[in-house]
């Protein structure tokens, strides 16, 4: 099986892509976050390092599932889709050219067209969706602290999160690659709370029964 989690920052993939794999016996796949070194780059400049981010994140996540296609049983804490959301996003805000748009979405769909080639399948087994509001998001983002995703710091970052939140919203109505379901992460504090955690991993399983999704299928 190939869960794959999705959500705006701070939603809570990675904490949950922690505790699902342990659940399932399976392994997660993390983000390239910490040891990023384009990230706080693109974070003071915008314009000049939002391609290149880009770059770097598609190599990582190629990596990531090229890795987890051979493993086979795993859970991967973003989607590819979701990169090419947020390119989107900053072009359309002029921090890419129409050009580097061109570039990057045909590198994309050239390397999608590869995965066959690695794996027997392309598409996660599962999208599971942690939707958040905006004030829970700050709070998130707050609590884990990174400096360059700080509101405060950056009062620009306001209308990136609300742009982002407004584009995840029919990003999610539209995916259509796999099953999806969406996990409310404003109701179910799955990171503190052991009752909640129980809940969100009961609504996993009961997702998973239903599409008679299995380790090792
Ligand atoms: N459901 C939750 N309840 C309480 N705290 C949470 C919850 N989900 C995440 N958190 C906390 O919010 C912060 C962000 O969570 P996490 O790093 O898992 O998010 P993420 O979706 O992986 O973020 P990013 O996309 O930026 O990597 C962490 O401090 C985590 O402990
Ligand atoms: N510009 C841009 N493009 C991406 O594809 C992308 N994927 C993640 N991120 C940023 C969001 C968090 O700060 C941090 C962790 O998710 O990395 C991205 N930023």
């Amino acid at each position: 099986m190939m869960i794959v989690l999705s959500g705006t920052i701070g939603a809570g993939k990675s904490s949950l892509a922690t505790i699902l794999s342990k659940h399932l016996g399976t392994e997660a796949f993390y983000e390239q976050v910490d040891n990023n070194p384009v990230l706080p780059l693109f974070y003071a400049d915008p314009k000049k390092y939002a391609f290149l981010l880009q770059i770097y994140f598609l190599n990582k996540r190629f990596e990531s599932i090229k890795q987890a296609m051979v493993d086979d049983n795993n859970v991967l804490d973003r989607s590819i889709y979701e990169d090419s959301l947020f390119f989107h996003m900053n072009a359309d805000m002029g921090r890419a050219t129409p050009q580097e748009v061109k570039v990057y979405d045909e590198l994309l769909d050239n390397m999608m067209q590869e995965l066959p080639f690695a794996a027997a399948k392309k598409a996660p087994d599962l999208l599971v969706h942690i939707d958040i509001s905006y004030d829970t998001m700050i709070k998130r983002i707050e609590k884990r602290g990174r400096d360059y995703e700080q509101p405060e710091q950056d009062p620009s970052l306001v209308e990136y999160y609300h742009n982002l939140l407004g584009r995840y919203d029919g990003w999610y109505d539209d995916y259509d690659y796999s099953p999806k379901m969406k996990i409310d992460g404003d109701k179910y504090d799955f990171v503190e709370n052991p009752d909640d955690l129980q809940k969100v991993l009961d609504q996993i399983d009961a997702e998973l029964a239903k599409h008679r999704i299995t380790a090792n299928n």
